[in-house]
């Protein structure tokens, strides 16, 4: 067997050196559930023989951990750290990030999405599965996409904010960009509570299925976030503004699970007061079977409003059709008129949000080569 050895071509005379750019490095924030998987994944793969860019450091709330040795130790650090006393969070002084760098949100933080316009307009890319940059207030959308026009070669990959990297976003935004108009999304966009709803028959109390889904990785940090209709609102927001029409959070209506008593518990008295959502799930669900029908939480977006909230859908419905975390999820547009588009497929979970991340990371890194 002959092996082919490829040598670099001699510089031709007087011809420039090409200015050598620094590799580009990961930096991750937040080493919870979904931040611990890109890890994973990413060591998992790298192993594979994968060409990955490496990690410059990893951080959480409490601590920052320098990731250039083994980032599954990083994590496991990071993790184990104490808890911080106030102040700002260890990453902010001292993040010595440069252009090209690619920072990952896994964070659920307000303060961390105020940040990504800033790190954008730096040339750092971002990709985030946080959804507080492109789904909370319109101004803080903007200024992420001026930071994009202003900076071309700089990337937003926010694939793992709606649907946990379904191809949501990307099919709006490839329609709009083919000229298409985007008249109605309507569907189920939590991946929680579509698990929720699909195992809620009646045999174990809604709250027991709430920590269950929790402690399986599907919820928010807070599961009041889905609970609430807050976290179907932003993914919403995301998708309407992705299709042109730059709404603010307080032009969708939202109908909240959430018993008041619930809705104003402190982070430590959550889980005792889950049951508060007992006694009327139960109610709405006995009523739903009696109409033959089942509760859906659904999200709807046209030229009449936007709207979140829990639908009783008649069984043959066909946002009634998924399983599990799955969101299931149809796009009206002037090509889709009779028929809309229908994207389905696992909503939440770590190893899905782990994978829509690192396939942003990939489309950056292969298009800065
Ligand atoms: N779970 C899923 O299926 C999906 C989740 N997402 C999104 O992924 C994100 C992360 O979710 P998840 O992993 O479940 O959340 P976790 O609560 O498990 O982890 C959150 C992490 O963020 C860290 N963090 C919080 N504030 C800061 C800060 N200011 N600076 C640095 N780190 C910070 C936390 O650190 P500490 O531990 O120190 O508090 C923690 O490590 C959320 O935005 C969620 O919406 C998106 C799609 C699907
Ligand atoms: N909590 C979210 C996770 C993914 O975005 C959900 O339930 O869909």
């Amino acid at each position: 067997m002959s092996t082919v050895v490829s040598l670099p071509l001699p510089a031709r005379r007087g011809a420039r050196s090409p200015v050598q750019r620094p590799a580009p490095r990961l930096a991750l924030l937040g080493t919870g559930t979904v931040g611990s998987a890109f890890v994973a994944r990413c060591e998992r793969l790298r192993a594979q023989g994968m060409a990955l860019p490496a990690f410059a450091w990893l951080s959480n709330s409490r601590v920052l951990v320098n990731g250039e040795g083994d980032p599954r130790r990083a994590v496991e650090e990071a993790r184990a750290a104490p808890a911080r006393a106030g102040g700002r969070p260890p990453w902010v002084e001292n993040e010595g990030l440069r252009s090209d760098d690619i920072v990952i949100d896994a964070t659920a933080s307000d303060g961390v999405a105020g940040w990504h316009s800033e790190w954008l307009a730096r040339g750092i890319h971002m990709v985030t599965a946080n959804k507080l940059g492109n789904g909370a207030d319109l101004a803080r959308a903007q200024a992420i996409a001026a930071a994009q026009r202003e900076r071309p070669g700089v990337h937003y990959g926010d694939s793992a904010t709606v649907g946990a990297g379904l191809p949501l976003l990307r099919s709006i935004r490839e329609l709009v960009a083919g000229g298409d108009r985007i008249r109605m999304i309507e569907g189920v966009l939590s991946g929680s509570l579509a698990w929720l709803f699909d195992r809620y028959d009646g045999s174990r109390a809604f709250s027991e299925l709430v920590r269950e889904a929790r402690d399986a990785g599907f919820t928010e940090p807070d599961p009041r976030d889905d609970l609430g209709g807050e976290d179907v609102r932003r993914k919403l927001l995301i998708l309407a503004r992705a299709a042109g029409v730059p709404l603010e959070p307080h032009a969708v209506q939202v109908e909240s699970l959430l018993p008041e008593a619930l809705a104003q518990a402190t982070p430590a008295q959550v889980d005792e007061r889950l049951v508060l959502l007992d006694a009327d799930l139960a109610e709405r669900r006995r009523q739903a079977c009696a109409d033959g029908a089942q509760l859906r939480f659904v999200g709807r977006f046209d030229d009449d409003g936007i709207s979140v909230g829990l639908r009783a859908l008649p069984d043959a419905h066909p946002l009634c059709a998924g399983r599990g975390t799955d969101n299931l999820v149809a796009i009206g547009s002037c090509r889709y008129r009779e028929q809309p588009l229908v994207i389905r497929g696992p909503g939440a979970g770590a190893e899905v949000t782990a994978a829509a991340l690192l396939d942003d990371v990939l489309r950056i890194a292969r298009a800065a080569a």
